[in-house]
């Protein structure tokens, strides 16, 4: 029997880093919601919840205690620091999502990017940073968010330069101006990156079908 198309394909770790503000949530909601294929990588966080932010749907909130326990019981597959508070992606729904072929996403910073790269899952890793279109653009965002305190917001902005500075380190680098035109691009990159031959298993026994209907046709 042919080959199924798509039949044993890993899911991809679709990972979209950028300063605090440059878009990489409103961006993710887009593509969910456009892609069923598409699952996110809800994080456990010690951050408490802002107005509208349900516990299990943008993040699972956590103690710091409790955080903690996730480190040592090995249930992150990354963890980090950011803004003061600890941001963790737990392992066992990525795992899952990927041996059942399902692609996750994940809205983490650089250094979150850098653990999931540097792991034996690495290899399914398409990694996407985001750069806003200007650093007056950036903190009007933050402001026009309208979720965060004058503080909080400072003192993002002031980190936004030290993430801004590892966008090399990412496969793709985009500028969010307009968001119809960077969900497009990112749509574009996610239909590239499952078309990789690598990405395409079941392409081994497909060919080797064509070369036995080849021999027999002789
Ligand atoms: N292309 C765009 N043009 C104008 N506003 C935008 C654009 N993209 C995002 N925004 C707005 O900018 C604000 C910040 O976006 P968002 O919350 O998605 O950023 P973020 O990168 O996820 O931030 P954080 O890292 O803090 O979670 C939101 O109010 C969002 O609606
Ligand atoms: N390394 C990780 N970083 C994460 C994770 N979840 C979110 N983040 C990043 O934290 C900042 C702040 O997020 P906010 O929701 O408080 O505005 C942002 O850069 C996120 O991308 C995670 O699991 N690991």
């Amino acid at each position: 029997m042919a080959a199924q198309e798509g039949s044993t394909r890993r899911g991809l770790l679709i990972i979209l880093s950028s300063p605090s503000g440059a878009g990489k949530t409103t961006l993710a909601r887009r593509l969910l919601s456009a892609d069923p294929q598409i699952g996110f990588s809800v994080s456990a966080t010690t951050r408490p919840p802002r107005p509208g932010e349900v516990n299990g749907r943008e993040y699972h909130f956590v103690t710091r205690p409790e955080f903690e326990d996730m480190v040592r019981r090995g249930e992150l597959l990354e963890h980090a620091e950011v803004f003061g508070n600890l941001y963790g992606s737990p392992r066992t729904p990525v795992e899952t999502a990927m041996s059942g072929g399902r692609d996750t996403l994940f809205d983490i910073d650089w250094q979150g990017g850098q653990q999931i790269r540097n792991s034996p899952l690495g290899r399914e890793v398409v990694s996407i940073f985001i750069l806003p279109p200007s650093m007056q653009e950036l903190e009007r965002r933050l402001r026009s968010r309208g979720q965060d305190s004058s503080n909080v917001i400072a003192g993002r902005m002031a980190r936004s330069m030290a993430e801004v500075s590892h966008w090399a380190e990412y496969d793709y680098v985009l500028v969010n101006r307009d968001l119809d035109e960077i969900d497009a691009k990112v749509r574009s990159i996610v239909a590239v990156e499952r078309l990789r031959r690598d990405r395409q298993p079941w392409l081994t026994d497909f060919v080797r079908g064509l070369a036995h209907e080849f021999q027999d046709a002789r």
